[in-house]
């Protein structure tokens, strides 16, 4: 699926939080969005999912206009993946996964024959086939995060959109969820993830798209965004950035602050 992003833009209280994005994702890549905190990265997933309100501009993928769609059709073909996000204490891991077939049935029916079988496969796509039964607030940070992904396959989205997808987990399962949506993409989902780890992005992403202060300031292939300037504006740490000997992508390794941002 092809992702076009025009003009889209948010403010609140007189603030403009997100200004004027723009880009492209080409069919079967992965975009990875960058920026410092409080760039607008998140408002930005927000507005492509259609959870917050634009104040102008569109989101069209293969050419139809995600913003033009009802709530449940749009539901259908984009899942957000949030931060940290809460989920009804008292349900289990599966309940919370089917909630994701929720767009798909229609008004009077309940569970559809194949959600089952969805939902079991995406516990199984992220290690949590094991976790069915448990209740979600016996989770931990990762496993719910685990969770959180699987219910969004459930979904079985043509836009993914993840916030910070390796919060929370170790480098195994930081490793195994990028992979994962890697395959993703190669099926044909469009992936948009907000990440702070550079070399993570470096390594999973084909495009990137780097935020700050609401704007996007840098967008492009991998190898064209992430250069040592770049890192020195938008982050204000100094950083050199060499070719991985086996697979010649960037890999960043920093050197320290060039003043205090924080
Ligand atoms: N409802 C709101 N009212 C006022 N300011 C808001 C609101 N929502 C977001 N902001 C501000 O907008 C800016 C962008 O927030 P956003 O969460 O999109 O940033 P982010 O790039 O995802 O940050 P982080 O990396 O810290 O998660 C921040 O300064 C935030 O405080």
């Amino acid at each position: 699926m092809t992702l076009r992003v025009r003009g889209l833009s948010y403010g609140i209280g007189g603030k403009q939080i997100v200004c004027n994005a723009g880009f492209e994702v080409p069919s079967g890549a992965v975009t990875g969005v960058l920026g410092p905190n409080g760039a607008g990265k998140s408002t930005l997933l927000h507005l492509m999912a259609g959870t917050l309100p634009a104040s102008a501009g569109e989101v069209r993928l293969d050419g139809e206009d995600l913003f033009l769609l009802r709530r449940k059709d749009r539901a259908r073909r984009v899942a957000l993946v949030e931060q940290d996000a809460r989920t009804e204490l008292s349900m289990t891991v599966r309940e919370v996964v089917l909630l994701g077939r929720t767009p798909h049935r229609s008004m009077l029916a309940g569970d559809s024959a194949g959600d089952p079988a969805i939902t079991a496969a995406a516990l199984a796509a992220v290690g949590m086939q094991d976790f069915g039964h448990r209740l979600f607030n016996t989770l931990s940070g990762g496993e719910r995060q685990r969770v959180q992904l699987a219910r969004s396959l459930a979904q079985e989205p043509r836009l993914l959109l993840l916030d910070e997808p390796t919060n929370h987990l170790d480098i195994h399962a930081q490793l195994s969820v990028l992979s994962l949506v890697r395959r993703l993409s190669a099926d044909g989902v469009t992936v948009v993830a907000a990440l702070h780890d550079l070399n993570l992005a470096a390594e999973f992403c084909d495009h990137l798209m780097v935020m700050a202060g609401g704007q996007v300031v840098a967008a492009g292939p991998v190898g064209d965004v992430l250069t040592a300037e770049l890192i020195e504006r938008v982050y204000a740490v100094k950083a050199e950035v060499f070719a991985h000997p086996v697979s010649g992508r960037p890999v960043v390794a920093y050197s320290g602050t060039v003043d205090a941002v924080v």
